[in-house]
C-alpha cells in the first residue's frame, strides 16, 4: 500500500495550498474564452501558460496546431497540448484529458465579483471566477500533483500523459482528429484515461462517472428587411422575425421538459429493472437539487426522477437569441435577423443522424404551418454523442480507494448531464477504459455566474488526482 508516500505527498499539497491558489489565480485572470473572437489571443495566452508551467516541471511538451476554425476562417484554432511527464518503462502510463478555456463572462451577466479575478471568500474557502472548477482548477490539480511530489521528494508513481484542449466549449474542434492520429503515437503507450471535467452530485460526497449524455446544439436564423427597423412606423407592415421565430421555439419543449418533436422518445432506451435498481443507493436527496439550483422550481419531486431526468432521458434546452435586443431599456425595435438556439441532451440508444432528421422534419412542418414570407435557415452547429463505460474496471477501483483515502468515504459511481464528447473518442481511439474523475462540487455554477471551485474541494482534490495515480500503480490489469 503506497500509505506512506501519500502522507507525504499530501503534507505537501498542504503547505502549497497558498501556492496552489495562486497558480488558479494567474489561469483564471487569462480570459481564454473560445467562443469570443475578440478573445482568441487570450487562448493562446493561457495554452502558453500551460507550457511554461509544465516545463518548469521537467515535462516534455508538444503543441498540436489545428488550422483554421471552420465556421470563422479568419481565426486560428488554439493547439492542444500535449505533454509526458516520466518516460519510466517499469511504471503504468495514464493519459489525462483537460480543457483551457472557458465559458464567456461579463460582470453585468450579474457576477458578485469580477468573472477574470479568482476571488477567495476566506470565512467560506468559495473561490469564485471564471474557469475555477470548469476546467481550470481539475487541469491546474494534474500539475500541482507533479509538484507537489517533486517539492515532497516522493517517486512519481507513474508516468502521465496529459492532452490539454482550448476549444471544448466550443465543440471541441479539431480535437478528434489529432486523438485518433496520436492514439498509436503520443498516445500509444496509454493504459488507461483519466477525465477531471464535471462535477460531485452534491457538495459533500464525491463520485466516479461512467456515463455522459450527448449533446446536439442546432440554430434557427428567421431573416425578414434589409436591416433593425422602429417598430412605430413599421410594426404592422412587416412580417416580423422575432415573431416567427418564437413561435417556432416554441413548439420544441413544454415547460415540463417534455420534448415535443415527433419520434425523439421513440430514440431512447428503455430503462432496464438492473439500472433501476441502482438508484436508492446514490446519495441524492430534493435539497441537493435545491441548493444546486439556489430555488425549489423543479419539474420533478422525487430525487430519483431528478437523477433520471438529468442522466438518463434527454433534454431540450433553449440557449438565447441572437440579434434580439436584450439590454435594459424599452427600445422600440423590430429585429431584421434573428437566430434561435437550442440544444437536445442524448442518451442511449439515440443516434446522431436520427435526432438531427427528426429535428429537421419537425422545423421543416412548423415553418410550413408559419405561412410566412421570411427566410428561414436551420442548422446543426456540433455534435458530440452520449457515452457510457463500464464501472468495473482497475481504473475506477483505483480512483475508488483514492476516494476512500482522501475524503474517507465510498464514492458514488454516476452518470453525468453534461457532455464531454471527446471521452467516447479517447475509448474508441486508444481502445482503453476511460474513468471520469471529478473535482468540483453540484454548486459550483459551472457556466452559470459566479462560478466557483471550493478551497477544499481544489486542495483535496490535487491529493485525490495524486493518489488515484498511486493507486493506479498497484492495480492489477485484468
Ligand atoms: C461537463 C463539461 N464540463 C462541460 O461543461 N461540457 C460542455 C460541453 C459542450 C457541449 N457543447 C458545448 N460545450 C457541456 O456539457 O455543455
Ligand atoms: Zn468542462
Ligand atoms: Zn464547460
Amino acid at each position: 500500500m503506497p500509505s506512506e508516500k501519500l502522507d507525504t505527498y499530501f503534507k505537501q499539497v498542504d503547505v502549497m495550498t497558498d501556492s496552489f491558489i495562486n497558480r488558479l489565480a494567474s489561469a483564471v485572470a487569462i480570459p481564454s474564452v473560445s467562443a469570443d473572437p475578440a478573445l482568441r489571443p487570450k487562448v493562446f495566452a493561457m495554452g502558453d501558460f500551460l507550457v511554461k508551467e509544465l516545463k518548469a516541471l521537467g515535462a516534455h511538451v508538444e503543441a498540436r496546431e489545428l488550422g483554421k476554425q471552420p465556421d470563422h476562417p479568419e481565426l486560428d484554432l488554439p493547439p492542444v497540448i500535449l505533454a509526458r511527464y516520466g518516460e519510466d518503462k517499469s511504471k503504468r502510463t495514464i493519459l489525462v484529458y483537460g480543457h483551457y478555456d472557458v465559458q464567456p463572462a461579463l460582470k453585468e451577466d450579474g457576477w458578485n465579483t469580477e468573472p477574470f479575478e479568482l476571488s477567495v471568500d476566506e470565512e467560506t474557502g468559495k473561490m469564485f471566477g471564471r474557469g475555477s472548477t470548469d476546467d481550470k482548477g481539475p487541469v491546474l490539480g494534474w500539475i500541482n500533483a507533479i509538484e507537489a511530489h517533486q517539492k515532497a521528494g516522493v517517486d512519481f508513481p507513474v508516468n502521465l500523459l496529459m492532452c490539454f484542449e482550448g476549444m471544448e466549449e466550443y465543440g471541441s474542434e479539431g480535437l478528434d482528429d489529432v486523438i485518433r492520429e496520436e492514439a498509436s503515437k503520443f498516445f500509444k503507450d496509454a493504459e488507461a484515461v483519466c477525465i477531471s471535467d464535471n462535477y460531485w452530485l452534491g457538495t459533500e460526497k464525491p463520485c466516479l462517472t461512467y456515463g455522459l449524455r450527448g449533446c446536439s446544439y442546432y440554430s434557427i436564423t428567421v431573416s425578414g428587411p434589409a436591416a433593425d427597423l422602429h417598430s412605430g412606423v413599421f410594426g404592422g407592415t412587416v412580417t416580423e422575425p422575432m415573431t416567427d421565430l418564437v413561435k417556432l421555439l416554441g413548439t420544441l419543449v413544454d415547460n415540463k421538459g417534455n420534448i415535443l418533436i415527433d419520434g425523439i422518445k421513440d430514440l431512447v432506451a428503455p430503462v432496464t429493472e438492473e439500472e433501476l435498481a441502482l438508484y436508492p443507493n446514490i446519495s441524492f436527496s430534493m435539497d441537493d437539487i435545491y441548493t444546486s439550483l439556489g430555488s425549489k422550481t423543479v419539474i420533478h419531486d422525487d430525487p430519483i426522477k431528478v437523477l433520471q431526468a438529468r442522466w438518463r432521458f434527454p433534454s431540450l434546452s433553449i440557449h438565447g437569441v441572437e440579434g434580439a435586443f436584450y439590454n435594459p431599456g424599452a427600445k422600440t425595435v423590430i429585429p431584421a435577423k434573428v437566430t434561435g438556439k437550442f440544444s437536445i441532451r442524448t442518451v442511449p440508444n439515440m443516434e446522431l443522424e436520427d435526432v438531427d432528421r427528426l429535428v429537421f422534419a419537425h422545423i421543416d412542418r412548423e415553418i410550413a404551418k408559419l405561412n410566412s414570407n421570411n427566410t428561414f435557415k436551420r442548422e446543426l452547429m456540433h455534435a458530440g454523442k452520449w457515452w457510457v463505460a463500464s464501472p468495473k474496471h482497475w481504473n475506477f477501483e483505483a480512483a475508488s480507494k483514492a476516494v476512500q483515502k482522501v475524503f474517507g468515504c465510498v464514492p458514488d459511481f454516476t452518470r453525468e448531464g453534461g457532455s464531454i464528447p471527446v471521452t467516447l473518442t479517447f475509448e474508441q481511439a486508444t481502445g482503453k477504459n476511460v474513468l471520469l474523475l471529478p473535482m468540483g462540487s453540484s454548486t459550483d455554477g459551472a457556466h452559470s455566474i459566479n462560478e466557483k471551485l471550493d478551497k477544499r474541494n481544489y486542495i483535496e482534490g490535487t491529493k485525490l488526482l495524486g493518489a488515484y495515480l498511486h493507486y493506479v500503480a498497484e492495480e492489477k490489469q485484468v
